[in-house]
């Protein structure tokens, strides 16, 4: 063992502080053996040969083939003659003794097997620990504690080298200190003697068999391990003291071995496999840390490399020491031990002095630390003004940017609201547009027998939930009991409407109506009588209507309609009076109201004067020529309805009974021929007069229109729904011969207007052939749907039977549809009108819709009640 000078020591701490923190490669030594006696008898060359300190040289350069290089340059080389004593000294000592400064270090012996790794770690060992016993009895201002701990492993399991207890050691990661075996036996070393008793213990420990190249051959990878703490004696129980803390490793590898070499067998040869395979991990680690420490690191690949990872390109100091056997017959084996030494020499490592610090030392610096940064923040220094006035600003900064967020939150939640608008619209607009193409793609029903379209209108202009969508639109069952509900809401609506209008309209003293339209409330006659024209007037289109309204160009609206204008006529006073009822106000209207209307000066040739009802009367015939194109009338809006018969019936009437009560007297009517032959009297515009004493004409005229009614219809494409509802409630009575006579001009117009060929362009013309037979296609449609609803199946099969329809042939309801109101024969009229009724729930209304619109306006002293059987049986034949 030899001693270790102080001025020798001094040079080694001087050292470590310089290669503490930094990286170093690992020091690689390479050990000549001499050749063995075995060797020497064997005839054995040693090829092998130590040129320098540094070089190991193979001379049998005469070999012929040989790739391998010659010369191998290594940090120490050391001949067969050298003494353990030199290796140690002059190469592993160094690394060695990092442990006493508190630095992990390693040194292994790598080497074939018998090439004298065991000879060399045991020396080396000793030298070591005799070194470190001398370090610490120079240094006795520190305490020192040395441990002592050995493991084997074997066949690829840990084993205890200090217990005689065989059970396998776990190895586990430890994130701080790495890989610990637990349950790992530590010795603290006493003394010398105290070291060789555990060496002892752990070579008898050890696996150890007897090959063909070494009787004692070593069968399991040993490592020596201790464990050195220091702190200064002078802080010790004071609680503040550092310790430094380290471990060297002593690592004598099992040699490589070519089993036809060892001639080894059974549990050698497993042995040899398992040393072998370990042995190969160890190769390919260092292998790929000497090209750097980039990618995978196969450390887990065996429990040798996985216990040696912190000396492997770690926290340590490493040294290799590499045996050589120089016989020829090794010289591949050895040449493998050079490659290894070859790679090893470039793998580095960081190793850094490893500091233990107690609690309460950790405490306190950590507490110094604070102390200082408080002192810092507390100083008012000038930067500190500076912070301030940075923070202020920041603070500014911030608030400034929240209004703004606030702001442009509130832009935003706008812009969304707007989006969603806009959606909402593209939206609507979108399904209106698809259900027309549906409509108009669909080709199931044969347009050629189509009559006339729904009365889809009413739908457009009173049902809040559509608002501008195509009317002709019902996409379901639930929308087909809706159009029911809603013909009957817009039925209710119309007759207080036509009511209040009637009581209504007023003009100013200039002879203009006062009534100005509000624009867009085009819901007086629910699309039918009513359209919004390019003016964005809405001007009554019903072609019965023959209010001179028209030549003053008087628009009106419901919602001006339901204030009546009263008050001095020359002051212009206004009193909003509500709305009356028709019957009431009729009658015995006060003068005062109906004098407003004798200012009126009715526009030059084409304009009557109350004063003079027959001129009015032709007036308004040759106005009806015209007001195809005036009025705008469309095909689709007109004549649709009874709604719009009722609201142009009352408009005539009106005007019948102001001039009557304006004139004071009847008029002699001179009956000049109109447009469609008829005059005042034929059309019976004053049926009060006239009825009580022609009864038996009035029938006659009745049959006669009734006819004339019925082919125009068939002619114009009007509305099966519209035709039913006029058919079953003016059956005869005296009092329809008004609406009678309003039905026929207006037809006429609209034939004369579908027939006109003096139209140069009938696509600018809102009121087309085209549109009323799609607008008829479409209530067919509705029809259909509504066979499936309103009648049960029995019902379907029976009707379908009286109407000549193959209950096995297709599309019976559209067949039956189609036939509806399809030709003038009255019997076939009455069946159309019947089966209608039912559809539209007619019957459940009845009678009451006449009272509802309004129709028994007729003054009581002039009401006849002769009624026509054939009308009669008509209703009575309702299914
Ligand atoms: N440098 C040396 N000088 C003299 N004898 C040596 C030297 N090295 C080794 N020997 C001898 O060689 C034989 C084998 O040595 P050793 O057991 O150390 O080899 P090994 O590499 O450990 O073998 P194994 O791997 O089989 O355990 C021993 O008898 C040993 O005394």
């Amino acid at each position: 063992m030899g001693a270790i000078g102080g001025e020798e020591l001094s040079k080694w701490e001087k050292m470590q502080g310089v290669t503490s923190g930094c990286e170093e490669k690992i020091l690689v030594l390479v050990r000549l053996r001499p050749l063995s006696e075995k060797e020497i008898s064997g005839n054995e060359s040693a090829d092998w040969e130590c040129i320098n300190d540094t070089t190991v040289f193979y001379r049998n350069t005469l070999r012929e083939g040989s790739t391998f290089p010659s010369a191998y340059t290594f940090d120490r080389v050391f001949r067969g003659d050298c003494a353990t004593k030199q290796v140690y000294e002059e190469g592993a000592r160094e690394i060695a003794l990092s442990v006493v400064g508190g630095i992990n270090s390693s040194i292994f012996a790598y080497g074939q097997t018998s090439s004298g790794k065991t000879y060399t770690m045991v020396g080396i060992t000793e030298y070591a620990v005799a070194d470190i016993f001398d370090y610490i009895q120079m240094h006795e201002e520190r305490a020192f504690v040395l441990k002592f701990s050995a493991i084997e492993i074997y066949n690829e399991i840990v084993r205890d080298l200090l217990s005689t207890d065989n059970t396998p050691l776990r190895l586990r990661d430890d994130p701080e200190k790495g890989p610990v075996l637990e349950k790992l036996t530590e010795e603290t070393l006493q003394d010398w003697g105290h070291l060789k008793e555990l060496l002892s213990f752990c070579e008898a420990q050890r696996q150890v068999g007897e090959t063909y190249l070494n009787e004692k051959s070593s069968r399991s990878h040993q490592i020596i391990r201790l464990t050195m703490e220091s702190s200064a004696k002078e802080f010790l129980g004071k609680g503040n003291s550092t310790t430094l803390s380290a471990s060297v490793n002593f690592v004598d590898l099992a040699g490589s071995e070519r089993a036809s070499q060892v001639s080894s067998a059974g549990v050698r040869l497993k042995e040899g496999c398992h040393i072998n395979r370990s042995l190969l991990t160890l190769s390919t680690v260092i292998r790929k840390l000497s090209k750097g420490k980039h990618g995978h690191i196969n450390y887990r690949d065996s429990k040798l490399t996985r216990i040696l990872q912190p000396c492997l390109g770690g926290n340590a100091r490493t040294a290799v020491v590499c045996t050589l056997s120089p016989a020829r017959s090794h010289v591949e084996q050895t040449r493998n031990t050079l490659l290894f030494a070859c790679c090893a020499k470039e793998v580095t490592t960081k190793a850094q002095v490893n500091v233990v610090m107690s609690d309460k030392a950790l405490v306190k610096q950590l507490q110094k630390e604070l102390a200082r940064l408080e002192g810092e923040l507390k100083t008012p220094a000038t930067a500190n003004c500076d912070y301030v006035a940075l923070l202020r600003k920041k603070d500014q900064q911030i608030e400034k940017m929240d209004k703004e967020i606030r702001e442009l939150t509130k832009q935003r939640d706008l812009a969304e609201s707007r989006i969603e608008d806009l959606l909402r619209t593209v939206g609507k607009e979108q399904i209106s547009k698809e259900e027309e193409e549906i409509w108009e793609d669909d080709s199931s029903v044969s347009e050629s027998s189509s009559i006339c379209g729904p009365n889809t209108r009413i739908r457009e202009f009173n049902n809040p939930h559509y608002n501008g969508g195509d009317s002709g639109s019902y996409r379901d069952e639930e929308d087909l009991d809706e159009y029911c509900k809603e013909v009957r809401c817009v039925e209710l609506e119309e007759s207080s409407r036509d009511n209040s209008e009637y009581l209504d309209p007023s003009v100013n003293d200039n002879g203009d109506s006062d009534l100005t339209v509000s624009e867009g409330e085009n819901v007086s006659d629910h699309g039918i009588s009513t359209r919004l024209n390019e003016d964005n007037r809405d001007e009554h289109v019903m072609s019965g209507n023959m209010s001179n309204h028209r030549n003053l160009n008087l628009t009106r609206s419901w919602s001006c309609s339901r204030y009546r204008m009263t008050g001095s006529p020359e002051t212009g006073e206004m009193e909003r009076t509500p709305a009356n009822g028709f019957e009431k106000g009729l009658p015995g209207r006060p003068d005062g109201l109906w004098r407003k209307f004798n200012p009126l000066n009715y526009d030059g040739s084409k304009s009557f004067s109350r004063h003079d009802s027959q001129s009015s009367i032709e007036s308004q015939s040759v106005d009806d020529e015209h007001r195809g194109n005036s009025m705008g009338i469309s095909g689709d809006e007109d004549i649709t309805s009874i709604h719009t018969f009722v609201a142009g019936m009352k408009e005539m009437v009106k005007l019948e009974y102001e001039k009557q009560f304006v004139d004071g007297q009847d008029q002699e009517t001179e009956r000049k021929p109109m447009k469609f032959d008829r005059n005042v009297k034929d059309v019976g515009i004053d049926p009060m007069l006239e009825a009580p004493g022609t009864p038996f004409d009035w029938s006659l005229q009745f049959k006669r229109q009734q006819k004339e009614i019925i082919e125009l219809w068939q002619s114009c494409y009007v509305p099966l729904t519209h035709r039913t509802y006029f058919f079953l409630l003016f059956r005869g009575e005296q009092t329809d011969s008004i609406y009678m006579e309003v039905e026929l001009r207006r037809l006429c117009f609209l034939k004369e207007t579908f027939f006109d060929e003096n139209q140069s362009d009938r696509n600018s013309q809102p009121i087309t052939l085209t549109k009323s037979v799609k607008a008829l296609r479409r209530e067919r449609e509705m029809l259909v749907k509504l066979m499936q609803k309103r009648f049960s199946e029995e019902e379907r099969k029976r009707i379908f039977k009286e109407w000549g329809i193959g209950l096995n042939s297709k599309r019976r309801r559209m067949q039956l549809a189609n036939r509806l109101w399809s030709n003038t024969d009255m019997n076939h009229v009455m069946q159309s009108a019947a089966v209608v009724a039912r559809l539209v729930r007619f019957s459940e209304q009845g009678r009451a819709l006449k009272e509802m619109f309004g129709l028994s306006f007729t003054p009581q002293l002039t009401r006849l009640t002769r009624r026509r059987n054939s009308w009669k049986s008509t209703r009575a034949s309702l299914p």
